[in-house]
């Protein structure tokens, strides 16, 4: 799907890291129409999340299932099946070359999109290094990227510090997904490669996924909003 054919409500994906499904509704009657894209996550997948993402896909909400999946292409062909009986739009993967192509092949003739998670936005340089790899971070992102879209993957998950970088290397044929998303002030928590939702679209990303930031908030409905807003203004 081309940027401009996105629905500039869409571009915000919110995270539903929480304990369970009780709270998990509750967040989203909270949020209401301010919102029509989820992310479920381990957290909740792990606590009954997947029956919620298949009522929210059905209910007219999109969906995004991060589970990340990575195994012999086997097991992770037989898990994008089953996610794509659950109406979502997009599943991650790591962005490992049989990983992709297991995926890819097995997301054939569904609506499912099946997004690369280059390098966790939670890792810096000294991550990488710490983890065995070699190449920095941005090098890393771009390696995957290529490889990704080789493989015919749908779209990336890489911070918004790449996005300009991976515009230039995917062009529009890729969705670029960027957690790693802080309004001004925010605290930044445990990531480590961070944008305001305004500098991440200015970059080139499509989707931005926005977490703690909502769910935390005493307001997560204004939190939205305000969010919302901004990327409307960036978009103009
Ligand atoms: O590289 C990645 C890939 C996935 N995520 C996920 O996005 C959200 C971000 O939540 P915040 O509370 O806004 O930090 C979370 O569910 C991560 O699992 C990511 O952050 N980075």
């Amino acid at each position: 799907m081309q940027p401009a054919d996105i629905d500039p409500k869409d571009r915000l994906i919110v995270a539903l890291d929480l304990p369970g499904v009780t709270e998990a509704e509750a967040m989203i009657a909270r949020l209401g129409d301010s919102v029509s894209f989820y992310k479920i996550g381990y957290q909740l997948a792990y606590a009954g999340g997947l029956p919620l993402a298949q009522q929210l896909a059905k209910s007219g909400k999109k969906v995004f299932i991060d589970l990340k999946l990575h195994d012999i292409g086997n097991t992770v062909a037989r898990g994008v099946e089953s996610v794509a009986k659950l109406g979502a739009t997009f599943l991650t993967v790591h962005a490992y070359p049989q990983t992709m192509k297991a995926a890819v092949e097995a997301r054939q003739g569904s609506g499912l999109k099946i997004l690369a998670v280059t390098v966790l936005t939670s890792y810096d340089d000294g991550d990488l290094h710490a983890a065995g790899y070699r190449l920095n971070v941005s090098d890393l992102v771009e390696a995957r990227a290529q490889q990704a879209q080789v493989l015919g993957v749908d779209g990336l998950v890489s911070s918004p510090e790449e996005a300009a970088a991976l515009r230039k290397i995917v062009g529009h044929q890729m969705n670029l997904v960027t957690p790693g998303i802080r309004p001004a002030g925010a605290a930044t928590g445990d990531q480590k490669r961070i944008m305001t939702p305004a500098r991440a679209i200015a970059a080139g990303a499509d989707y931005l996924v926005v977490g703690r930031p909502v769910t935390e908030a005493a307001d997560p409905k204004a939190a939205a909003d305000a969010i919302q807003a901004e990327i409307k203004q960036a978009l103009v």
